[in-house]
């Protein structure tokens, strides 16, 4: 681990000063798109401004045989395309044992990294995995005259890197974020899912028989395959200030199922999702965009409780310091989303008669 005192240093000589913070902005929905794909690399144009981040995939997903087609095609989308002010440029690499992801980072940071925000790292394993991208990337701005560094948002996908989920997001200044990756890992830990992503009709609780009748009608509730890990992914970003994403959901045709998995993870604390088809993304700015209600509400308790302290009874409910700061994570995140969307500005403006913003 490195010293304290050295946390924030470069680490080559020449490479930009880390960030002491994440940088606020808005990541409701990770776009991909396989920029070897030339439907899809026509249409990151139509994108832009219309999502928080396009990424540009160059791993799973993607054919071996167009690897180098994916990499070159993200380079020249890149070039040529102005994401604007709300929409950032990410990119997934290829995995770290992989013949492909050195060239990925060379090319990339050297060639367009000062359009790129983050990078994200799949399968890590633990804090070495961030240690040898955060070097690489250090000596690799350096040699590119970056003046901003790239971020490093890692996917949580093997079981080893869940147990060391605390000391990944705490491994380097430039952790962005983490994000669930529920396919690879449910392979990793032998689960016996076939899906990518959301729940199983045969993870349920059954209700206890009535009278002993072990044969007779008994309701099920499916339950979350996925609550534990995304609860502790949750903690581990909030414990060092990074944020956490839900991964992909596979099922493009079932939107239902597609929301509640989302919603979940909003609801959880984490701040965005994956897209992996234009049907997701409305989906996902619904979701990561807190309701209209919930803003309203915010807002009635922050004016109820005065100087933010003791507590006060709202609408027959018990409000006091700790529920006003609930109020404050969702009052905070209106106000960031409202800055980038009139529409969200004007859904969220206090109605006639509501006190003070
Ligand atoms: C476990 C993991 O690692 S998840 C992350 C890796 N996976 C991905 O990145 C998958 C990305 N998405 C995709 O590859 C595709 O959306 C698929 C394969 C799921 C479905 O693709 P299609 O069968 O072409 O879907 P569909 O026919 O509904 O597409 C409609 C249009 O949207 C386009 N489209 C589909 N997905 C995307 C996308 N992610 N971005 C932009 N455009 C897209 C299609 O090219 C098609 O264009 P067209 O109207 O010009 O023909
Ligand atoms: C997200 C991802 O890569 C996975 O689920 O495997
Ligand atoms: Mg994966």
């Amino acid at each position: 681990m490195r010293s304290a005192k050295d946390f924030f240093a470069p680490l080559a000589v020449g490479a930009p000063d880390p960030v002491r913070e994440v940088p606020a902005r808005p990541s409701r929905m990770i776009h991909f798109f396989d920029p070897s794909n030339p439907k899809m690399a026509a249409k990151v144009p139509d994108l832009v401004g219309t999502v928080d981040v396009l990424l540009g995939n160059l791993e799973d997903a993607v054919k071996a045989d167009n690897k180098e087609a994916a990499r070159r095609g993200l380079v020249d989308i890149a070039k040529v395309t102005d994401v604007g002010e709300h929409t950032q440029l990410w990119t997934r690499v290829n995995a770290l044992d992989s013949p492909w992801v050195l060239d990925d980072l060379t090319t990339l940071v050297t060639e367009i990294g000062d359009r790129l925000d983050v990078v994200m790292v799949p399968k890590v394993q633990g804090p070495e995995d961030i240690h040898y991208v955060d070097r690489l990337l250090a000596q690799l701005e350096a040699r590119a005259g970056l003046r901003r560094p790239i971020l490093v948002h890692a996917i949580l996908e093997t079981a080893r890197g869940m147990a060391n989920v605390e000391e990944i997001a705490g491994a380097s200044p430039r952790m962005q974020g983490i994000s669930l990756g529920p396919a690879d890992l449910a392979a990793d830990r032998r689960m016996k899912t076939t899906r990518v992503g959301g729940g199983h009709p045969g993870y349920l609780v059954r209700q206890d028989p009535t009278d002993g009748d072990v044969q007779g009608p008994r309701a099920t509730y499916q339950q979350d395959l996925w609550h534990y890990t995304i609860a502790r992914m949750v903690d581990a970003c909030a414990m060092h200030g990074i944020l956490p994403y839900y991964g992909p959901f596979g099922d493009i045709q079932d939107v239902v199922a597609c929301e509640d998995q989302f919603r979940n993870a909003f609801l959880l604390g984490c701040v965005g999702t994956w897209t992996l088809h234009p049907v997701q993304i409305a989906i996902a700015k619904k979701v990561f965009s807190p309701s209209a209600h919930d803003v309203a509400h915010a807002r009635r308790v922050k004016e109820a409780m005065g100087d933010g302290t003791g507590a006060v009874m709202l609408d027959g409910k018990m409000e006091d310091d700790a529920s006003l700061k609930q109020c404050l994570v969702i009052l905070e995140l209106a106000d960031r989303l409202s800055a980038n969307d009139p529409e969200l500005a004007a859904l969220y403006a206090p109605a006639e008669g509501d006190g003070p913003a």
